[in-house]
């Protein structure tokens, strides 16, 4: 358990070629012909078609006579979207992420192939454009910026109606649901019908890096009203007009909507996303026993998290089961912090063994009325294993403020998921100084970029510059001066829900157990070098996203298989996923990421 891969053996794997021969699809059958198939993303390949294709779907003379291929397509798109950026200098950088957007998406809408290719290829520059953090600002601007509808909205007027809606999706399969209330939208709050912007980006990821075939992802958004004033307020507003549902008349919408899927896609894996703290635990308690589901803000968050801590460690030069001692200062008492504690804990006992006592001693957690301590008044079911006793409080009291509590602590690990910009300010930081640790760990983790606890920059200058540093959105590496670099990680869930999602649904389980996502943790933590790790690199760059993915997505498979869960996904049945070895297991994912590029179409009437 959280042995260290040697440096070699991780660098032999970043060196091996990714092979997508395997997944060159075979031909494509189309229902559609003539003028709907070029107005249709999923099939289109503009003036990439061939003439014998022209001819045979009704193409002739709906488009100009010249075919250029895909590598030109490629290029025309990339050259307008290089002139963009050109033209855009120095004008605010909203705006400009915005137009970026713009133009990814009209590609979106127009050809599906074309669009994944260019983003699968430039995934590090386009992630924080189709993701976070621009994808924000574009749920923040949604109801303005729409234009045609992408996945489908389940609003609480249909309640009674979604087991009919369901059969409204065009696609005959469905693989992956990523859905949203849009009740917690980043960092941003209540965002109601807006916050769709979010399972959209999620499933461009999940497309990019775990190779999901777009034909087979379902958005889903479940309006169940705003609290948000101002979008109540907002006549362009997309969504119902109304208070949100609460109780059990919320619960009814969402299991009616679980139903609907379960019974037309029995198969598929549903993500929960950015739901407000409350139906974020209820939901996954409610439905990861009866449903192959996860919630990634609780589960994809911790282990993200869980495998940066771990690298903190390493980082420090200390052995893994050092990791029992590291004191933690958690500041956000949500379904992100608390999913984070919640299985930090469970790498505590696993490494103090069978017979280990549990302990959650070296973590103090802090919400916006200061540390939780057992004195909390009306003290929160979920945040309570976490609240301290007065004997284990170093003589802070109830709701002491963050900077008390870093400098009497002195954390080896200031963690954030508060959802606040800026509250690792100067004080805190170089309170950070006196850390016991020989290199301290600061994650901000929250989203987007404003919202984060505190900037890389200010991190190195206040903290010091032997500091190891996550951001959750992207940010640059620092110039610390005399050549020097600050490392900068992103510690994002997408280095985990990609290969969640895959590895569950090639496995046929039922459910997402801890063990699985326990394996996917494991796997991202070791995937470090020991020489990456001692420069402060704790996650691969994104331009990476694709080969960890498949990794973590065989590691979910195995534990599927391990635990007698794997029933088998399409021909491959329970019995072949038994038999095969780790690079049997391994190829046999690689061979089902769906990798962008023209196949033959062939019309089926
Ligand atoms: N990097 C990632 O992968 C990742 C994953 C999940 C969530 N997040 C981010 O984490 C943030 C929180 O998400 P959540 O789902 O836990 O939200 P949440 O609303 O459930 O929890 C927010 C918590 O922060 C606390 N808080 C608020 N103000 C505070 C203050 N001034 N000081 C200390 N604590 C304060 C609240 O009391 C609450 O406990 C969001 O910004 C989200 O974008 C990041
Ligand atoms: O969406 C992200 O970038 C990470 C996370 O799921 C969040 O809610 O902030
Ligand atoms: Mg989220």
């Amino acid at each position: 358990m959280w042995r260290v891969m040697r440096s070699a053996a991780a660098n032999l794997r970043r060196t091996r070629q990714f092979s997508v021969a395997a997944t060159i699809p075979g031909p494509c059958m189309v229902h559609k012909r003539g003028a709907d198939i070029l107005h249709d993303p999923w099939f289109n390949k503009d003036t990439a078609f061939p003439l014998t294709e022209r001819d045979r779907l009704g193409l002739r003379g709906l488009l100009p006579p010249r075919i250029v291929s895909f590598e030109q397509q490629y290029a025309r798109f990339m050259d307008s979207y290089r002139s963009l950026e050109r033209n855009t200098q120095g004008q605010p950088e909203g705006a400009v992420s915005l137009a970026k957007w713009r133009i990814l998406n009209r590609l979106h809408d127009r050809n599906e192939t074309l669009y994944y290719r260019v983003l699968i290829d430039n995934i590090k520059d386009f992630a924080p454009i189709i993701y976070t953090p621009t994808v924000g600002l574009v749920c923040q601007n949604y109801s303005g910026l729409f234009r045609r509808p992408r996945g489908m909205y389940f609003s609480a007027k249909d309640k009674g109606e979604m087991m009919s809606m369901i059969y409204n999706w065009p696609a005959e399969h469905v693989d992956m649901i990523v859905v949203t209330d849009g009740s917690r939208i980043l960092g941003l709050g209540d965002l109601g019908v807006q916050g769709i912007g979010i399972p959209i980006g999620k499933l461009d990821v999940y497309v990019a890096a775990a190779g999901m075939n777009p034909q087979r992802v379902l958005p889903v958004m479940l309006d169940v009203g705003t609290n948000n004033q101002k979008l109540l307020e907002d006549p362009l507003y997309l969504g119902l007009r109304q208070p949100r549902l609460e109780g059990e008349e919320y619960l009814s919408i969402v299991d009616e909507f679980v139903e609907a899927v379960h019974t037309r896609w029995p198969k598929a894996v549903v993500q929960f996303e950015d739901f407000q703290m409350k139906w974020a635990f209820e939901t996954l308690q409610r439905y990861r026993k009866r449903f192959c589901m996860f919630n990634d803000d609780i589960q994809g968050t911790a282990g993200v998290a869980l495998a940066g801590l771990l690298g903190a460690v390493r980082a420090q030069g200390r052995p893994l089961t050092d990791f029992m001692k590291q004191k933690i200062v958690v500041v956000g008492a949500g379904s992100a912090g608390l999913g984070v504690l919640t299985m930090a804990v469970q790498a505590v006992s696993r490494m103090a063994g069978a017979n280990g006592i549990p302990s959650n001693h070296q973590f103090y957690l802090i919400d916006k009325d200061g540390l939780i301590t057992k004195e909390r008044k009306n003290l929160d079911l979920s945040a309570a294993p976490f609240a301290k006793y007065p004997e284990e409080t170093k003589g802070l009291r109830e709701g002491a403020s963050l900077v008390e509590v870093v400098r009497k602590v002195k954390p080896d690990v200031l963690l954030g998921l508060s959802g606040v910009g800026g509250i690792f300010n100067e004080e805190v930081l170089k309170a950070m100084r006196e850390s016991d640790s020989p290199r301290p760990a600061i994650f901000a983790m929250s989203n987007p970029t404003l919202n984060a606890e505190c900037t890389p920059a200010d991190a190195f200058k206040y903290a010091g510059e032997n500091i190891v540093f996550a951001g959750g959105s992207p940010f640059e590496n620092v110039d610390l001066g005399n050549g020097k670099v600050g490392h900068v990680n992103q510690a994002n869930n997408m280095y985990l829900f990609p290969g969640i999602g895959l590895g569950a649904l090639l496995s046929g389980a039922r459910l997402i157990t801890d063990s699985m996502l326990q394996a996917a943790a494991e796997c991202l933590a070791t995937y470090m070098s020991d020489e990456e790790i001692s420069r402060g690199v704790l996650y691969p760059s994104i331009g990476s996203i694709r080969e960890i993915t498949a990794e973590v997505a065989t590691a979910v498979l195995q534990a599927a298989v391990a635990e007698d869960l794997a029933e088998g996904h399409g021909e491959v049945g329970r019995k072949e996923l038994r038999c095969m070895s780790k690079e049997e297991t391994a190829e046999y994912v690689k061979r089902n990421m769906w990798f962008p590029i023209y196949s033959p179409l062939v019309h089926e009437k």
